[in-house]
């Protein structure tokens, strides 16, 4: 196992293995000219290089996944659920390295990776039990005659990611597509490239065909040469809407079928009557997982005004105790953002929430750990914005990072046409004793994933995916199966054609 016998200490690993995967392999790409940088975001250290695609390697890459697909495509949905089955068991049994890896390259806390690492296993049995289910159906015509239909594989499928979840993202993706009989061909983020290709090589292992799933390192260029591949069938996106765009242009150009799962500003709605305790940590796990670098987080905590001083302190005193340090000690609970760019960023939101009235209640500024190698990784104190308007760009925009806006409300009315005033709408939440008002808010809100009295739990079976401009399609749960499978009808005469002519 190549990753058995790296050093689990930040600041320690070295890049040494090619980071492209193809017909059962590791290999560096044929035509990879552009070479980029792999940074460990809890110290900002460089930890090695890797090489972008090119046109080529795309098209050895397709070439590979369609030959594998011919094979797997053929194989009973028991045989394929026996072989993501025993993908997930070695996941299982290699979890603490994956997650290890994951946090080296992503910067999140060691305790959150592990949860990452073991959601991806879960989503791989999930979908090895549904392989065997995937079936058409039978429907009787006039005379004796009648009709079937076959849920069948879509081909090769591509799959992009984002750098939040750079494993679990993978898993989500290749899961579904595997047991509905796809070959996949998975590009990730080029500032979390490592992690994926421990996927590929465990996909190896447990015995599917050379070839099935297949990686491909780079960023716009390569993505771009994977979408407008005449042999891809399907691309599946997770990132920003701007790239979602593009991705959705490009693969009109083909009719490729797409799902996009994009970015949100989604709100968590806590009234008078919630149990205070739990609104406070609903709040808390809706903004401070991954440093805030959650698609699905509840950054607009709408608080009825009754309990905005109560619940405002409460999560502020909350808020300031987060170890912020080394991902990879036990206790840290929150590790450094992906890149110093992005760290910028995200300062920048809140210099500009400043200027434009909000107050910083804590946090906001630059973190430096005691430790000295840890000094120059891109760490910052998580953030709690009050006096919020709605009109101020931290309450429209997505920030990414560990920033929580509060904004008091009066009504349910108001709150619900304030929380539904965004043109994206991943999740939303609601904490509220009031059973009535609990269904009647999540059935107003605009957005693909509710949570009543809890925030960003996201168990396997349940699918996940949103409205309006955060995208479409749904990952996770059955509705998982349809996104990566086609309906074929098959119309069977048992009497004599009638001819009109
Ligand atoms: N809804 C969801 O499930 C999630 C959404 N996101 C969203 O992703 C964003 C952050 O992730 P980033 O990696 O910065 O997003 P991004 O959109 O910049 O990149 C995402 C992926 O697309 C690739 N890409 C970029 N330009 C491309 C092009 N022209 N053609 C094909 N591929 C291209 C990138 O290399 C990367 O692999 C946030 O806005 C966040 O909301 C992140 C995680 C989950
Ligand atoms: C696991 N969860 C719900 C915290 C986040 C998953 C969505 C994403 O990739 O950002």
């Amino acid at each position: 196992l190549p990753f058995a016998t790296m050093s689990s200490k930040t600041g320690t690993f070295h890049l040494q293995q090619p980071l492209n995967y193809r017909a059962g392999a590791r290999i560096q790409p044929v035509d990879g000219s552009h070479s980029e940088e792999v940074n460990e975001p809890a110290t900002g250290r460089v930890m090695g290089k890797f090489l972008f695609s090119g046109e080529k390697e795309v098209d050895l890459a397709v070439q590979s996944a369609k030959a594998a697909f011919k094979i797997w495509s053929q194989k009973s949905g028991m045989e394929r659920s026996r072989v993501l089955l025993e993908a997930a068991r070695i996941i299982r049994e290699r979890r603490e390295e994956i997650a290890t890896m994951e946090t080296i390259n992503n910067g999140k806390s060691i305790f959150e990776a592990r949860v990452d690492i073991d959601i991806s296993w879960q989503c791989l049995e999930y979908y090895a039990g549904l392989a065997g289910a995937i079936a058409g159906q039978h429907i009787q015509l006039p005379g004796g005659s009648f009709a079937y239909t076959r849920r069948e594989a879509l081909g090769v499928c591509v799959g992009i990611g984002a750098w939040n979840y750079p494993f679990q993202i993978a898993c989500w993706k290749s899961a579904p597509a595997l047991a509905c009989g796809n070959a996949m061909i998975y590009k990730p983020s080029p500032l979390t490239p490592i992690s994926v290709v421990m996927l590929a090589e465990i996909f190896t292992q447990a015995g599917v065909p050379n070839g099935l799933f297949n990686v491909v390192q780079g960023g716009a260029a390569t993505g771009q040469f994977l979408c407008q591949h005449q042999d891809v069938s399907k691309v599946s996106f997770t990132g920003s809407v701007p790239t979602g765009i593009k991705i959705m242009e490009m693969s009109a150009k083909g009719i490729k079928p797409v799902t996009l799962e994009l970015g949100g500003k989604s709100p968590l709605i806590i009234f008078s009557d919630s149990i205070l305790e739990n609104a406070v940590n609903g709040a808390l796990m809706a903004n401070f997982l991954t440093q805030g670098e959650v698609c699905c987080n509840g950054t607009r905590v709408f608080v009825q005004r009754e309990i905005l001083e109560a619940f405002t302190k409460e999560v502020v005193k909350r808020t300031q105790k987060i170890k912020i340090g080394d991902p990879l000690l036990e206790d840290t609970r929150m590790g450094a953002l992906i890149s110093r760019p992005h760290l910028e960023r995200v300062l920048g939101f809140i210099t500009q929430a400043k200027e434009q009235g909000a107050k910083v209640l804590c946090g906001g500024e630059p973190y430096v750990p005691d430790d000295a190698k840890l000094k120059n990784g891109y760490y910052m104190r998580p953030c709690v914005l009050g006096d919020c308007r709605d009109d101020m760009t931290c309450v429209k925009e997505e920030i990414f990072g560990p920033v929580m806006s509060i904004l008091p409300f009066d009504t349910e009315e108001e709150v619900l046409e304030r929380a539904n005033n965004t043109t994206f709408g991943l999740a939303g939440g609601v904490f509220t004793r009031d059973i009535q008002r609990a269904h009647r808010v999540v059935a107003a809100l605009q957005a693909g994933i509710c949570f009543i009295n809890n925030y960003n739990v996201s168990p396997v079976e349940l699918p996940f995916g949103g409205y309006k401009m955060s995208g479409f399609g749904r990952e996770n749960g059955q509705a998982g199966i349809e996104y990566y499978s086609q309906l074929k009808t098959v119309c069977v005469e048992m009497g004599d054609v009638e001819s009109v002519f």
